[in-house]
């Protein structure tokens, strides 16, 4: 498994091109980190977007309008997410959003904020990879028919969250399918756990993080029931596999009014 750290040089073609009056006008926040950088090539590369301004934690957020942003993308940190988010949609800018750190309370903040600006689309994204949010999905859908499950989310180690907000959200998912299904929490005797080895516990579903040089995003569901299992994985060997759902989220979103949650929201998965 490799990990591009580096940014990659725009690819000849669209980056540089002329401005035309209707492409989107997009912005992103968090411009020169490792999912940013990837962004800013991705809306280069992408017919019909224009890349407006590339923003970090130095500058202030007024650019975003001084550019005339219609969207922006938000890849930055849980601790800032918030706000920047709260800035767009005040302004009336449509909000793409990979960042990390979203919980029930701050989702409901958000969506009353929207009710006050109906024309403004907000998507928050635990994860761009179309793999991901089907392994997701497919967890939900196995969880009612096995008798325990666990979660394993192994990260590049300079992620500064755990668990990973796709593994939170899969938890809650798992969780949400197994209640409703009448589904008992899943059998586990140990009674002494000193070093916290049985990890947390989101939604009654244990989650497991691991941080290793070398890795970029993995994950695994692991669902057992007597004499089986059943293994959904997922790898993103490299931060490309989440930009085909950036560039989709930046097209959509404009016409998506009010707060989606998940990228499944703007796909039909028919399931
Ligand atoms: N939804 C998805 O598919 C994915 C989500 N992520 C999430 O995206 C976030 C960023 O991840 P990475 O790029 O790996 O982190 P990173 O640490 O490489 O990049 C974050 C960047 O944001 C900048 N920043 C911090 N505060 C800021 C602010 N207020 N305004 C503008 N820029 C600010 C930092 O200086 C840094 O350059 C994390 O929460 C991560 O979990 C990461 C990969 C995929
Ligand atoms: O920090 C990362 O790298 C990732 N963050 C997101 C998460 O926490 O789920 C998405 C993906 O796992 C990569």
């Amino acid at each position: 498994m490799t990990e591009r750290t580096a940014p990659v040089p725009p690819p000849p073609g669209p980056a540089g091109s002329p401005e035309d009056p209707a492409d989107l006008r997009v912005a992103v926040l968090g411009a020169r980190g490792r999912m940013g950088s990837e962004a800013v090539q991705a809306v280069r590369r992408a017919e019909g977007l224009q890349l407006v301004a590339e923003l970090g934690s130095e500058d202030s957020l007024e650019a975003l309008v001084a550019a005339g942003a219609q969207v922006v993308v938000d890849l930055t940190v849980p601790s800032a997410t918030e706000a920047n988010v709260r800035f767009a949609v005040e302004h009336g800018i449509h909000a793409v959003v990979g960042t990390t750190g979203w919980d029930e309370e701050s989702l409901d903040r958000l969506r009353a904020l929207l009710e006050r600006h109906p024309g403004t689309g907000v998507l928050i994204a635990p994860n761009f990879s179309i793999g991901a949010v089907l392994a997701m999905r497919f967890s939900a859908l196995a969880a009612r028919f096995f008798e325990s499950v666990e979660i394993v989310e192994l990260h590049h180690p300079d992620k500064v969250d755990a668990p990973s907000g796709t593994a939170a959200r899969t938890a809650a998912l798992v969780g949400r399918a197994r209640r409703e299904a009448g589904v008992a929490p899943s059998p586990d005797a140990t009674q002494q756990d000193p070093h916290g080895a049985r990890g947390a516990v989101v939604e009654d579903v244990h989650v497991h993080s691991v941080r290793l040089r070398g890795l970029v995003a993995h994950q695994e569901t692991l669902l057992g029931g007597t004499g089986e299992q059943l293994t959904i994985r997922h790898d993103s060997f490299d931060r490309i596999s989440f930009m085909t759902g950036v560039v989709l989220a930046v097209r959509e979103v404009g016409s998506r009014p009010g707060l989606t949650h998940g990228l499944e929201g703007y796909l039909d998965l028919g399931l």
